[in-house]
Parts: C-alpha cells; sequence; structure tokens
C-alpha cells in the first residue's frame, strides 16, 4: 500500500474552468514583448505595475472564477439572480485582487471579461465554440445588476468625453474584438506558420487595432488610441511579429506608447479572454463532445 495518493484529484468543472481563466491571465502576462504593457522584459507604462505582481493577482482570483462557475451551475440558466450572484462575486474578486496588489488595479477588466465567459462556459459545457459562449455571456452582460456600484470609473469618464463603447458595451455586443479579430488572427497566424508567441502577439495587436482602450484614452487621450490602433496596424501589414519588418514595428510602437503612457491593459485583458477562449474551443480535454 502507498503511503501516499499518487492518484491526481478528479477536478471539478468549476475547478478546471478556474484554472484555464487563471492560465489566461498568466500567459498574456508572460506573454513578450508586449507594446507598452506588464510582461517579461519589464513594466512597459506601468511605474506601479510589475510581472510578479501581474502573477499573484491572477492567482488571487481562482476562487473568484471558481465560484462564479458553480453560480452557473447552481442556477442553471441565464436571469437576474446569476446576474447579480456573478456581480457580487465579481465584486469580491476585485476585493481579494486590491488586497493582493495593495490597491493596484491589475486585472478590473479582466474579472469582468473573464466571470462572465466562465459563467457562459459553465451554463452548457457541451456547447463551447467561441461564438457560443460569447453570445451567453453577451446576454449575462446585458442583464441590469441592481447591487452594482455606479463609481465615476476612468471607463465611465472616458466614455462620458469620447462617446466611446467601453468594456461593459464589449461584453454586452458578445466581444466582437475578441471574436472578430483576436481569435481568427490567432488562428492565422498559426496557420502561417508563425511560433505560439507570435500567433498570441499578432492576436493582441489585431485587438489593438479597432478597439476603444478605455486605459489608453484615459492615459493618452486620442492621440495615444490612434497612436495604439495605427501602430498595432503597421505592425500587421509588415507581416506580424514573427516577420523582421513586423518586429522593427513592434519595437517603434512600443517605444510610441511608452512615451505617450499609453497602456493598452484593455487589450491586454481581451487578449486573456481570447487565450481563454482559444482553450475551451480546442477542448484541452475539459469538455467530452466539444460543440
Ligand atoms: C463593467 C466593468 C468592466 C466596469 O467598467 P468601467 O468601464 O465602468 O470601469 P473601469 O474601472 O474603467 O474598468 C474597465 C476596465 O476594462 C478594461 N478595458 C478598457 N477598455 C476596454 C474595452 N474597450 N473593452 C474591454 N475591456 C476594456 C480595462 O482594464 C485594464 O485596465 C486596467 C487598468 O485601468 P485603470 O484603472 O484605468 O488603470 P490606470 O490608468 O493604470 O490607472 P491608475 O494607475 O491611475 O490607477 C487593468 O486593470 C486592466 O484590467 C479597464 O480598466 C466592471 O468592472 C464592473 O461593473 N464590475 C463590477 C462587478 C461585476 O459586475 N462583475 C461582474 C463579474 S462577471
Ligand atoms: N500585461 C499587462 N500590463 C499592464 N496592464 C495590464 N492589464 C492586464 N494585463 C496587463
Amino acid at each position: 500500500m502507498h503511503a501516499f495518493n499518487l492518484q491526481p484529484k478528479k477536478l471539478s468543472l468549476a475547478e478546471r474552468l478556474a484554472d484555464m481563466a487563471v492560465d489566461a491571465l498568466i500567459d498574456e502576462a508572460d506573454l513578450s514583448p508586449k507594446p507598452a504593457l506588464v510582461d517579461r522584459r519589464g513594466n512597459g507604462a506601468h511605474t506601479d505595475l510589475h510581472l510578479g505582481l501581474m502573477h499573484a493577482s491572477a492567482l488571487s482570483l481562482w476562487p473568484a472564477f471558481k465560484e462564479m462557475a458553480d453560480a452557473a451551475l447552481e442556477y442553471g440558466e441565464i436571469g437576474l439572480p446569476l446576474r447579480e450572484a456573478l456581480g457580487r462575486i465579481g465584486r469580491e474578486g476585485e476585493a481579494a485582487m486590491l488586497a493582493t496588489t495593495d490597491g493596484v488595479n491589475t486585472h478590473r477588466g479582466a474579472i469582468w471579461a473573464l466571470g462572465l465567459l466562465v459563467a457562459a462556459a459553465a451554463l452548457e459545457p457541451e456547447s463551447s465554440v467561441a461564438s457560443a459562449v460569447t453570445l451567453r455571456a453577451a446576454r449575462l452582460a446585458l442583464l441590469n445588476d441592481r447591487y452594482a456600484p455606479n463609481p465615476f470609473s476612468h471607463g465611465a469618464q472616458v466614455a462620458q468625453r469620447y462617446g466611446v463603447r467601453g468594456a461593459r458595451e464589449e461584453a454586452q455586443l458578445a466581444f466582437p474584438a475578441v471574436t472578430g479579430l483576436g481569435l481568427p488572427q490567432l488562428k492565422r497566424s498559426r496557420a502561417a506558420g508563425a511560433g505560439e508567441q507570435n500567433a498570441r502577439l499578432d492576436a493582441l495587436l489585431a485587438i489593438m487595432t479597432t478597439l476603444a482602450d478605455t486605459c489608453v484614452l484615459y492615459r493618452a487621450g486620442e492621440p495615444g488610441l490612434q497612436a495604439m490602433q495605427h501602430g498595432a496596424k503597421a505592425v500587421l501589414d509588415a507581416g506580424g511579429s514573427a516577420s523582421l519588418g513586423g518586429r522593427r514595428q513592434l519595437h517603434a510602437l512600443d517605444q510610441q506608447l511608452i512615451a505617450m503612457n499609453a497602456s493598452p491593459g484593455g487589450a491586454a485583458d481581451l487578449l486573456a479572454a481570447c487565450l481563454f477562449l482559444d482553450r475551451i474551443e480546442r477542448g484541452d480535454g475539459l469538455f467530452p463532445g466539444v460543440c
């Protein structure tokens, strides 16, 4: 008889989804070289963030993601009770994140996007194509959480000032930046023979070409947003991050965004959402009969 049980513990669906959400956040943080964002090279345009903090923040969110998946399994349908449970768990997740980071906002947008997607995936595990999962997430995001506080967030301030759609609307529209740009680019770059890291960088850049990133707008206004969108397009037009021309453009974009203090934190969150959806779409041993 063995002194230890060597059988791997069988994880519940909620635990596996929480693992995948945290993995997506850690993969996003580690991906390098991302323009003006925290990565393995350094802190990008940030003075209060670093890679260790991004990792600690991602890990602190595991209980919230698991609880969101469990809530979806318990309620079993899209409706106000589930939406409001997700809101409460999301706010508790934000509090856990801020306690871990000493008050620095590392992943607010990611809690929102991945929380909705985790719940949407748990609701119908056998229906895991990205378009189906994001549609369920959108239906959840469209419901009005009566207990949501109404703070004058950075996103709300720039939405009012520039008339743009922010994180809330991105989810309510079923994540067009992810399903229409990030995921297709990820697949195109892989199919063209790019390595996985370059394919992921290209997916991030594809998201950056059109996203109204309220993080960039708050920090660097419209000139910052234009620099982000045009610069990302220039990298992809030059052949993407796996090409020499694309690499030069990427370096120039990194320098320009750092000089403008324009960190595309919203695009980074959506890349994490893209990596999460890619994982569940590909199965990764999670769901028996995918699609
Ligand atoms: C609905 C909420 C998302 C709140 O949205 P709102 O726009 O009102 O609030 P923000 O606080 O501005 O947070 C939105 C964050 O979403 C990311 N983001 C930005 N643009 C987009 C976009 N177009 N599409 C998708 N996502 C976007 C972005 O997050 C990243 O940036 C964060 C850093 O931002 P900021 O605090 O502004 O940071 P700094 O400039 O560095 O500030 P200082 O240094 O000065 O402090 C970083 O965390 C990234 O994550 C936006 O910040 C939602 O949060 C909400 O309602 N929550 C309540 C709970 C709930 O219902 N949860 C549901 C669980 S499913
Ligand atoms: N890698 C990153 N750097 C800065 N802000 C972020 N928000 C989410 N991911 C980020």
